[in-house]
């Protein structure tokens, strides 16, 4: 069923009183969240939403519904003016990013964000800066990453930057995956690939799903992101809009997109 956010119970995902996890608050969550980026302006207004743990939650709007920035809010880039983030209950609303790589969190930013002037195995070897000088553990997980992409051992000499940009796409999330994160946050991962390419993305998205772990997606692929989803949120004007189950989306996905056409 697809509902409107007006009609969401308040406070439901609520965390329990005593703090402790329980299956109600597990996964990420953001709560009442408002932020922006200049004292004047609002560009997220009171947003709640909840990344289920192994599931593909997906978060779609019109172009500046502040999409790009709830992942910022919750990866903690940008700090929040009011509101909480949860991770299984936990607050962690100041904590910073490193910290929350510390914790098995990821966000596989929007463009390329490779360092071009780097090895791929040096831009690999960034993902793994968590493990520090433990070089035994840091080979460890680059020949996990290997084994997961042969491609990347091939290309392991190579400047990042002489790579195509779907090869560069592959190279930044084999930096994620260096760390092993259990909930990944990932904006738009298909803007500006080949059609080919952008098959193999969602593909990978799809092997993390089920791999259980918990995704949060931000996506203009409207149809490719819903066919992965578990739950959908719409986010309008900064505000949470509409939300649901897959199955609540995929048959108003033209109506959909056609109304966000007129933002
Ligand atoms: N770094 C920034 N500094 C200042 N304003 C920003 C910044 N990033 C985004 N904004 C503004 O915040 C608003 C929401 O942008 P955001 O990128 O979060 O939206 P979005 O839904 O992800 O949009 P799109 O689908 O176009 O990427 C826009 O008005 C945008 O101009």
């Amino acid at each position: 069923m697809m509902r409107h956010a007006a009609d969401v119970p308040a406070g439901s995902g609520s965390p329990s009183p005593n703090g402790l996890t329980s299956s109600a608050n597990a996964g990420l969550s953001m709560r009442g969240v408002t932020a922006g980026y200049y004292s004047h302006d609002l560009v997220l207004n009171n947003v709640s939403l909840i990344a289920r743990p192994g599931k593909v939650t997906v978060l779609l709007g019109p172009n500046g519904s502040g999409k790009s920035t709830a992942l910022r809010v919750l990866y903690g880039l940008l700090r929040p003016r009011s509101g909480q983030i949860l991770l299984d209950g936990r607050e962690i609303t100041t904590v910073p990013p490193q910290r929350r790589l510390a914790l098995g969190m990821a966000l596989l930013p929007q463009g390329r964000s490779v360092f071009p002037e780097l090895t791929v195995q040096e831009n690999l070897e960034i993902g793994g800066w968590l493990l520090g000088r433990d070089r035994r553990r840091l080979a460890a997980a680059l020949e996990a990453v290997y084994a997961r992409y042969p491609l990347l051992k091939e290309w392991r000499q190579k400047q990042a930057g002489g790579l195509s940009g779907g090869q560069q796409r592959l190279v930044e999330i084999g930096r994620m995956m260096v760390a092993d994160p259990r909930v990944i946050l990932i904006d738009e991962p298909s803007v500006g690939l080949a059609p080919v390419i952008v098959d193999q993305v969602y593909e990978e998205i799809a092997r993390l799903k089920e791999e259980q772990r918990t995704i949060l997606l931000v996506d203009q692929n409207v149809r490719a992101a819903v066919a992965l989803a578990d739950y959908v949120y719409t986010l309008e004007y900064g505000r949470n809009n509409l939300e649901g189950e897959r199955g609540a989306f995929e048959d108003r996905l033209e109506a959909l997109i056609k109304s966000w056409l007129r933002f």
